[in-house]
């Protein structure tokens, strides 16, 4: 295809429009049961995934924090929500549930025994998949650190500082086994009963964690990100809402050497055979089949029908589990432009990938 064709609105429209009924019928068929056991960095601002990961957990970064504030609204009054998704809403004479398939989940968490209306969502999805660019809008669109509190299970890779680096180079990190899981889940269960976390901080240029640890603080949301999150049970069952980006291998190999080369320290050859021989394997074993536990499948990585789409989702349910009536976010102005500006973006890297 031609960049003159690329860069036509009309088929561009087309595509958004095929993507969000397509993403409509996923949420639907995983729901109504078709899957489930049969079953960042701003745009434009790269941060490291630590540093990302930092900011997100850490109230006092950035803007202040007022954890009573929790506004978020329901989608059909939500300023931010494009009008055409309005459209899409069920005609309250003839629809026998609400539209929103994540509203069940949310009510089993109001009905839970200690009846703490905490969302924890999760995203999984293979290396390089976008899970924390999803992540970061879906942190931004709730109305960041107000609200949401971000945790990576990279942070919790296990600590190689005692082994000699070429073995630390040898391990497989992209087995379950090289996670300290039970530390997550842990923390999710501390945060979920209204207590604080003390997340350590990893560092893959030498695989190892560092002296510093990052406080997380229970929020409404709770955002757990992770290539291997949907294949440990005990974490999967405290997940309410598992979100998976399916994004095809070529690409993610492609983002993986940018990235490792860049902000990881490895050279062009280390990342190579890394991915033939741990990353690639590990991803057919586990990561793809995990795809089965997702209730929500996002194909091509974060685009803004799939990003409004699920943020408007956890909205209405949140708001339904808490009660907490609609307040304008002051992100809300915001939000719009940054997805304005993501929309335009990721428009511009596929046009680079497809002039490559
Ligand atoms: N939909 C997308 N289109 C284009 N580039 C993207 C998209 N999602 C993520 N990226 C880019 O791909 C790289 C990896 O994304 P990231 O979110 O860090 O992946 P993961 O957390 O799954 O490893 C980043 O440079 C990010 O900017
Ligand atoms: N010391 C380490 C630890 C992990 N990795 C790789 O990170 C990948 C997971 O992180 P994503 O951001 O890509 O989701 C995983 O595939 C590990 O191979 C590493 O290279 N070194």
């Amino acid at each position: 295809m031609s960049q003159r064709q690329n860069q036509n609105p009309y088929i561009w429209a087309g595509c958004g429009l095929l993507l969000g009924v397509s993403m409509a019928m996923m949420i639907q068929h995983t729901r109504l049961g078709g899957s489930k056991n049969a079953t960042a960095p701003s745009p434009g601002s790269p941060l490291s995934r630590a540093a990302l990961s930092r900011r997100m957990s850490d109230p006092l970064d950035g803007r202040s924090s007022s954890p009573s504030s929790f506004n978020l609204g329901p989608s059909n009054q939500d300023p931010a929500s494009p009008k055409k998704f309005q459209n899409l809403r069920p005609d309250p004479h003839t629809a026998s549930h609400s539209f929103s398939p994540l509203i069940g989940t949310i009510r089993e968490i109001s009905n839970r025994p200690d009846g703490a209306p905490i969302l924890v969502v999760g995203i999984a999805g293979g290396s390089g998949s976008g899970k924390t660019t999803l992540a970061q809008a879906i942190y931004t669109a709730l109305g960041r650190e107000n609200n949401v509190t971000f945790i990576s299970h990279d942070s919790y890779y296990k600590d190689l500082s005692s082994w000699t680096m070429a073995q630390r180079e040898q391990q497989n990190f992209d087995h379950p086994n090289s996670l300290d899981t039970d530390l997550l889940v842990g923390h999710i269960e501390q945060l979920r009963s209204g207590s604080s976390v003390l997340i350590p901080n990893y560092d893959f240029s030498t695989h190892s964690r560092t002296a510093e640890k990052t406080v997380a603080r229970p929020r409404r949301v709770i955002l757990v990100e992770g290539i291997l999150i949907f294949t440990e049970p005990r974490l999967t069952e405290l997940l309410d809402v598992k979100i998976f980006v399916d994004t095809e291998s070529d690409v993610r190999l492609i983002r993986r050497v940018t990235r490792d080369c860049q902000e990881r320290g490895r050279s062009l050859d280390q990342v190579l055979d890394q991915y033939m021989r741990t990353v690639r394997p590990m991803h057919n074993e586990f990561v793809e089949p995990s795809k089965r536990q997702a209730d929500i499948i996002v194909p091509v990585g974060i685009n803004s029908v799939a990003l409004s789409l699920i943020t408007d989702h956890l909205k209405t349910a949140l708001v339904e589990a808490t009660g907490v009536q609609y307040l304008k976010t002051p992100f809300d102005e915001e939000n719009k432009r940054e997805r304005g500006a993501m929309s335009r973006e990721v428009s511009a890297e596929r046009l680079d990938l497809m002039n490559e």
